[in-house]
């Protein structure tokens, strides 16, 4: 199943730069972890914006929630989850 995931990242200010480091590496090993599997199909950055659109593909509504829930940044997101189907008039063959 496809997921239009939007993450918005709201670190408070009073937290430690070297804290916030760490959570932003353990994030992007976990993030990349992700993609290697093929789970995280999708990661952009929304330009000008501390916040990324992703597309996720995983097996049911409990893996994406397992998986957003494990994010190290999550206590500091706001998430939005779109569910996605295939478009009627898409032309890619290996897309679904
Ligand atoms: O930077 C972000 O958008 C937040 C998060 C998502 C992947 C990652 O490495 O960090």
């Amino acid at each position: 199943m496809l997921f239009q995931v939007e993450m918005t990242v709201l670190l408070p200010p009073e937290m430690p730069a070297e804290r916030a480091a760490e959570i932003k590496a353990a994030e992007k090993a976990y993030a990349q972890d992700l993609q290697r599997q093929g789970k995280w199909r999708h990661l952009w950055r929304v330009a000008g914006s501390y916040a990324n659109v992703s597309i996720f593909d995983v097996e049911d509504n409990a893996e994406l929630q397992e998986i957003v829930g494990n994010l190290p940044l999550f206590p500091y997101m706001q998430v939005s989850v779109k569910p996605l189907c295939r478009h009627p008039s898409a032309v890619r063959e290996d897309d679904s």
